[in-house]
């Protein structure tokens, strides 16, 4: 049990380390803290907030490997090293295509709801 609270610490000492470290990370929580209230003043569907919460889940996930790929890079190669570069650029790659797509579903989900109330107004 101690073993697990522990796990527990290591993961959560972890998402401080990249939220006082990144700046992507620190957007992509205020982004989901927006998400979350305009899906909750707009009313969406549950389908629709299981793909906002999806779409939450997977920015986290790829800037925390991104986060944890940049220090593995840094460790291994605090030098200037072609390869190492393209660890990185490939890392942040990852994160831009979970943007993008996240982008996307935020537009398909909100925008016509935006509409609508800026024509009923
Ligand atoms: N050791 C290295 N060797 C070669 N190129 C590197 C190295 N470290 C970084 N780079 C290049 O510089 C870019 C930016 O690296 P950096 O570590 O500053 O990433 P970052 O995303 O700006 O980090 P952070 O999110 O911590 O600000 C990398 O994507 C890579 O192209």
């Amino acid at each position: 049990m101690n073993k697990l609270i522990r796990s527990f610490g290591f993961a959560f000492k972890g998402l401080g380390y990249a939220f006082k470290t990144q700046q992507n990370f620190r957007i992509h929580c205020f982004a989901a803290i927006l998400a979350c209230a305009f899906g909750y003043f707009l009313h969406i569907t549950t389908d629709e907030w299981q793909w906002v919460m999806l779409c939450i889940m997977l920015m986290m996930v790829a800037e925390l490997l991104n986060t944890a790929i940049e220090a593995l890079v840094d460790l291994v190669s605090p030098d200037y090293n072609e390869l190492a570069g393209r660890v990185k650029d490939v890392g942040a790659a990852a994160a831009l295509v979970v943007a993008i797509f996240s982008l996307a579903t935020g537009i398909i989900i909100f925008v016509p709801k935006l509409l609508l109330l800026v024509n009923a107004a």
